[in-house]
């Protein structure tokens, strides 16, 4: 019988997991769900299902919180002190909180040690920072009077998360949420609740009370009450498309304003007068980074013509060496996916793409020898034009699809060429074809020759089915607070009086 290595849990997490009112567990209500070790496929916990009475405890929470709590009226040093808290207490507890992420996510530990809990702390501070430095706006354009716009939180802010990067996502969400007075209800995926239940737990010792608070379950159950509740005044969703829309019509039959960070398909266009190392390095960390499950993943990628046998050559020897395994190791670069259907899923494609007369050109298998882990081989097939559906569908997963192109003409058209519009990556040293691109691609993002730098204060978000609204400094500011125009006489003139024209 074949020996598979053994992936130890890297931490053991609580037995049951559930959901926060302030610092009350929810009373869950639902059937209990079980949490798996990606690397094992062996399950580690037992997620308590909120159903709708449970989820109606926790917005009543959240909105007692912001009708009659301190939150929404402190001063911004008192708030800042506040959320400088809680990105300490992500710093103080980043061990811990990686190795629960890891445990339900199989993301790389280190990766999260070192990028998504320093990520998340300076969610918290970058949002301190940003409260601290807003400018007011103040108008005299009618001689005598005085105009000033004031920014009050809408209210309760329901946060719905997905699992590829659930802490450094939800935190981005959360901490943009309460810096401009909100107070809010998260909730995690299903799949990967384990380190966020843990920080709003942690939290709740730095927040006033009711602040944040956490549901858990099912889209479908737990997340579709929590959007149809009337107590909730705001949805900011990262997820699929597909559910992006139903949260978005049911939201809409409220007028509850909502921003959508949803799937990609992004192009990643490589010209031959490129720094072409750089390129190479570029295009493996977009596609395999993260375990291959990132919405901004460079998914397409395009190579032109001249050089394209070449690249893609080097591509693949680069991808073949990849270390994949055991993600609690330094060593290992590539992890499992986050759950069994999603791998069936994401190597389904590989049928998909000879189906549409495509090739594999590298992986397209499950890594069996590792165990009953969901572990895929970092995989990379060309299909013959940019109609096909491994060049059209979001597979999230370590699965590249190359194509060929001709002209900056061609490629830009190309890239353009699918129902999303996340980001772009453009490799090129020739400052026009740069130029050309940077105009004519429709995207929310482009990356010149840098792959995924995420800049907080500019917005981060979609064109197309890729969402609606954005993240980041200024854009979240516009979201999580309603605008209030006040006007009063300096020096009160005399009022016009009714009937007078004025002229
Ligand atoms: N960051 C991103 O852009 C992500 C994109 N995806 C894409 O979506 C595909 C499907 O993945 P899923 O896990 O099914 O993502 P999903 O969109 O179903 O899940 C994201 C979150 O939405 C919640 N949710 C699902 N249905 C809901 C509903 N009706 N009302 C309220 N909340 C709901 C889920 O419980 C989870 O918390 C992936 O294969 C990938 O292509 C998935 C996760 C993240
Ligand atoms: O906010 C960011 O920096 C990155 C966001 C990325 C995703 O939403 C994703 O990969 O799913």
């Amino acid at each position: 019988m074949t020996e598979h290595p053994r992936f130890d849990v890297p931490i053991t997490p609580p037995e049951r997991v559930t959901g926060w009112a302030g610092d009350r567990a929810t009373p869950g209500g639902g059937p209990d769900l079980p949490v798996f070790y990606p690397a094992s496929g062996q399950q580690i916990s037992v997620l308590v299902e909120d159903d709708a009475d449970a989820v109606d405890v926790a917005v009543t929470t959240a909105r007692r919180a912001f009708d009659t709590g301190p939150w929404p009226g402190l001063s911004t040093a008192e708030r800042t002190a506040v959320l400088e808290r809680c990105g300490q207490v992500i710093r103080d507890h980043a061990d811990e909180l990686a190795r629960l992420e890891c445990a339900a996510t199989g993301l790389l530990l280190r990766e999260l040690r070192e990028r998504h809990m320093v990520r998340a702390a300076y969610n918290f501070r970058f949002f301190a920072d940003y409260i601290s430095q807003r400018a007011g706006e103040r108008y005299d354009q009618t001689p005598g009077y005085l105009t000033t716009v004031v920014r009050e939180p809408v209210g309760v802010a329901a946060l719905i998360a997905p699992w590829n990067a659930p802490v450094a996502l939800a935190t981005m969400k959360i901490a943009a949420a309460l810096s401009f007075g909100n107070t809010c209800v998260l909730k995690p995926s299903e799949q990967t609740p384990l380190a966020l239940a843990r920080l709003v737990e942690l939290l709740q010792d730095v927040l006033p009370e009711g602040v944040l608070n956490l549901v858990n379950g099912r889209g479908p159950v737990t997340g579709a009450a929590l959007v149809a509740h009337p107590g909730v005044d705001l949805v900011s969703f990262t997820g699929g498309t597909e559910t992006g829309r139903a949260i978005m019509s049911t939201a809409g039959q409220r007028l509850v304003p909502c921003t959508m960070e949803l799937g990609g398909k992004s192009a990643n266009v490589i010209f031959a007068n490129a720094d072409l190392d750089r390129a190479l390095d570029g295009a493996l960390l977009g596609i395999f980074s993260n375990n291959g499950q990132q919405c901004l993943a460079g998914s397409r990628i395009l190579v032109e013509r001249s050089i394209f046998d070449d690249f893609v050559g080097r591509f693949i020897d680069r991808a073949q060496q990849i270390r994949v395994g055991d993600p609690t190791l330094a060593e290992t670069e590539l992890g499992p996916l986050a759950s069994h259907p999603h791998m069936m899923r994401v190597l389904g494609f590989v049928d998909t793409a000879r189906a549409d007369g495509g090739a594999l050109l590298t992986g397209g298998v499950r890594r069996d020898d590792l165990g009953e882990g969901y572990f895929v081989a970092p995989t990379a097939v060309t299909v013959p034009g940019n109609d096909a559906r491994t060049a059209q569908d979001e597979i999230f997963g370590p699965f590249a699809t190359f194509l060929p192109f001709d002209t900056v003409e061609d490629a830009a058209t190309i890239a353009n060429d699918t129902q999303f519009g996340l980001v772009s990556y453009v490799w090129s040293d020739h400052l026009p074809t740069v130029m050309t691109m940077t105009e004519r691609l429709r995207s929310g993002v482009v990356w010149v020759n840098t792959p995924m730098m995420r800049e907080l204060r500019a917005p981060f978000g979609g064109y197309k089915n890729s969402g609606v609204g954005r993240e980041g400094g200024a854009a979240c500011e516009a979201f999580y607070t309603e605008e209030k125009t006040v006007t009063l006489p300096k020096t009160p003139p005399p009022l016009r009086r009714l009937g007078d024209t004025g002229g």
